[in-house]
């Protein structure tokens, strides 16, 4: 292994009571807004093939009508509590709101620009509404930041020349400073999420990085960030150059799921993930497939099974409303949530060899272990095949401990629970309580 200056920091997961709750949140909600969602990911009756939130990158977007839009932002209809209901009826136990995206406009009243909600017609501080009301629904909030910033003139792709480099400094103190008054004027904020991060002068500047994220959480104690932030001196990201992760937890489960347990490296680890295929901020068109309720709870009980956390975005449109194909997932899902949260809050991977009906999970330090079933199979019979020393006692439907499921001895330690093969509409729960034997 090499010494690193700024590589890793901890090896393993953080064992502090922030992280043991960040840990067992399982199902979370990502919210991107902005000017971006004025355009809906359209100009002019043509539609922009991008995720829309990044519509100003667009080549048929003017880049003076983009940044001129801010001055139409005037969402009448925002009810920061009502989002924060319509959450909570959902079941999400965090929040992750953009602040500011790529486009640099600030969703609270910065002090460092003058590209801000301040100067929109509506004026009033977004992010401190959403905090606010989130919070007092008992929702954690994390704060969405990027690094990257196209409306700031001192913005650079990489560091080339001199001149470059006086910029960025001057780039490197504003990101310090907005960042500072974030976790200043929002202190119920518990982390923040970095994007935007990927680019060369950002990889260059690894010192730095790790000398803020050193500073942010000495002003905000337990403040939790994940390794899409740093780089190591070598322009490493998310693993520094011994492997190591640099960061709370893995961070580049973005619109993807981890296949198997190896995948995760063993650290703690969210996927944040759209409704439709790619495009995160208001899409008056959702281009191709979007996920039905059941496909979200499936990657959510994934997740779940893996040891990450599973957050949904939602892109309200401009005037703060949701579409209502976001409001009936949200209504789906929580009524799921209501009945069969035993199975993802403060659930972890078991070490179950994974069986085809779904998906294993457990709390620590319960005998007991969750079948979350999506597949029943033509013959009824589902396979179970525990970990090495468990033996199950039971077995029974979640909505019906008080009925044992038949379970039927196989050879090898397995055993087949027998339900019906017919007649399901959504995934349901099978709870084994187990004790150790062989
Ligand atoms: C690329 C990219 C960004 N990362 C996602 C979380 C969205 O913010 C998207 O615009």
């Amino acid at each position: 292994t090499k010494v690193l200056q700024h590589g890793a920091h901890r090896v393993g997961k953080r064992t502090d009571a922030e992280m043991a709750t960040w840990r067992g949140y399982g199902l979370g909600q990502f919210i991107h807004w902005g000017v971006y969602s004025l355009f809906g990911g359209e100009l002019n009756g043509n539609y922009y093939n991008g995720a829309a939130e990044w519509i100003r990158s667009w080549k048929d977007m003017p880049h003076g009508v983009y940044d001129s839009a801010y001055k139409q932002f005037n969402p009448a209809s925002f009810n920061a509590t009502q989002w924060a209901k319509m959450a909570k009826q959902m079941g999400v136990r965090y929040v992750t709101f953009t602040t500011k995206h790529h486009d640099g406009f600030c969703l609270w009243p910065s002090k460092y620009t003058d590209y801000t909600i301040a100067n929109s017609p509506y004026k009033k501080d977004i992010v401190k509404q959403v905090v606010d009301a989130y919070s007092k629904e008992g929702i954690d909030v994390y704060l969405y930041f990027s690094v990257m910033d196209w409306h700031n003139p001192d913005w650079r792709y990489d560091l080339k020349t001199k001149e470059d480099s006086a910029a960025f400094e001057r780039f490197k103190l504003f990101t310090k400073n907005q960042l500072t008054e974030l976790l200043q004027q929002y202190p119920q904020t518990k982390g923040l999420w970095f994007d935007g991060t990927w680019d060369n002068s950002w990889k260059k500047s690894g010192a730095f990085t790790d000398t803020l994220e050193q500073y942010l959480k000495t002003l905000h104690p337990g403040l939790i960030i994940g390794s899409r932030f740093r780089a190591d001196e070598f322009g490493n990201r998310h693993v520094d150059a011994n492997g190591v992760l640099m960061g709370d937890y893995e961070q580049g489960w973005e619109r993807k799921i981890p296949k198997t347990y190896a995948d995760v490296h063993g650290n703690d680890w969210d996927c944040v993930m759209t409704i439709p295929e790619n495009g995160w901020g208001y899409q008056k068109k959702w281009l191709g497939h979007w996920k039905s309720t059941n496909e979200i709870l499936e990657m959510t009980a994934q997740c779940v099974s893996l040891g990450g956390n599973f957050v949904l975005n939602f892109g309200p449109r401009a005037d703060g409303t949701f579409r209502p194909e976001e409001v009936t997932i949200a209504k789906e899902a929580g009524d799921w949530m209501k009945i069969n949260s035993a199975a993802i809050y403060n659930c972890e991977y078991t070490g179950w060899e994974k069986q085809d009906w779904g998906y294993y999970t457990k709390k620590t330090g319960e005998n007991k272990v969750y079948m979350i079933v999506f597949n029943v199979p033509v013959s009824g019979s589902l396979k179970i095949k525990p970990a090495k020393n468990t033996l199950v006692d039971k077995a029974y439907l979640l909505t019906a401990p008080g009925k044992n499921l038949s379970l039927e001895k196989l050879d090898y330690g397995a055993s087949f629970i027998h339900v019906s093969s017919t007649g399901y509409k959504q995934p349901f729960v099978i709870v084994l309580e187990t004790k150790e034997g062989s």
